[in-house]
């Protein structure tokens, strides 16, 4: 069965509560929080005081996606707020080894996310400190996009090194997984798929997230 988080992205930030109430119902396995700065990424979304008060309208875990420039300033903030995994971006920190192990001295899980143009080398040296990678299938800051075709070798590749050298790591794909190419993403080596505006801009959040599920 799909492991699946919802991205709150497009969700209707009036209504939070609620909708996280319908992901629930519908059986999501985490909460996907995208965090922009405006800097790292050409769009702001929400930070740490909104994930808090968030903390209390759910038992999902929080998959925390940072796409803010130089994140290991926040990274204490973010715990407090309620992060269960933080991911940062590869392009986004100087030191990344460092970060990852910030993460992970706080005793939640550590993940980082590789844009569409970044490759999988980058990360060859901390694979091991990993409990996540994130592959983006779409360039970072919006919901709505498409699923990057170029991305099904790089997610088909990481796969092949996770499950070569034994390592214990959770492929996630974020970006364009829509009910009709999520089957596929699965078959190329995803073990947990983030859906946004497929979800959130659906008649019936529940069920539709439902769908997901019985992939
Ligand atoms: O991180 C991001 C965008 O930068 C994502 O988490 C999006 O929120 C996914 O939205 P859809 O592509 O599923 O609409
Ligand atoms: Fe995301």
């Amino acid at each position: 069965m799909a492991k699946l988080s919802p991205s709150i992205l497009s969700a209707d930030f009036a209504n939070l509560k609620e909708e996280i109430e319908k992901i629930e119902e519908g059986g999501a396995d985490y909460i996907h929080l995208d965090v922009m700065d405006g800097t790292y990424v050409p769009n702001i979304t929400f930070g740490p005081p909104v994930i808090k008060k968030l903390r209390r309208t759910t038992k999902l875990p929080f998959d925390v996606h940072l796409m803010i420039d130089k994140p290991e300033r926040y990274i204490k903030n973010f715990v407090e707020a309620g992060a269960d995994l933080i991911t940062v971006h590869e392009e986004s920190t100087i030191h990344l080894h460092r970060t990852i192990q910030e993460i992970k001295n706080y005793g939640i899980k550590a993940g980082v996310a590789l844009n569409p143009s970044t490759p999988l080398d980058n990360i060859e040296y901390v694979l091991e400190d990993l409990d996540l990678v994130l592959i983006m299938t779409v360039n970072p800051g919006f919901g709505g996009q498409s699923f990057i075709g170029s991305m099904e070798g790089k997610i088909k590749k990481l796969r092949q090194i996770i499950d070569e050298r034994n390592l214990n790591i959770i492929i996630e794909v974020d970006g364009g997984v829509k009910l009709d190419n999520a089957k596929e993403i699965l078959d190329y080596g995803a073990d947990l798929l983030v859906v946004g505006s497929e979800i959130f801009e659906s008649e019936d959040i529940a069920e539709k997230t439902k769908a997901f599920k019985l992939l």
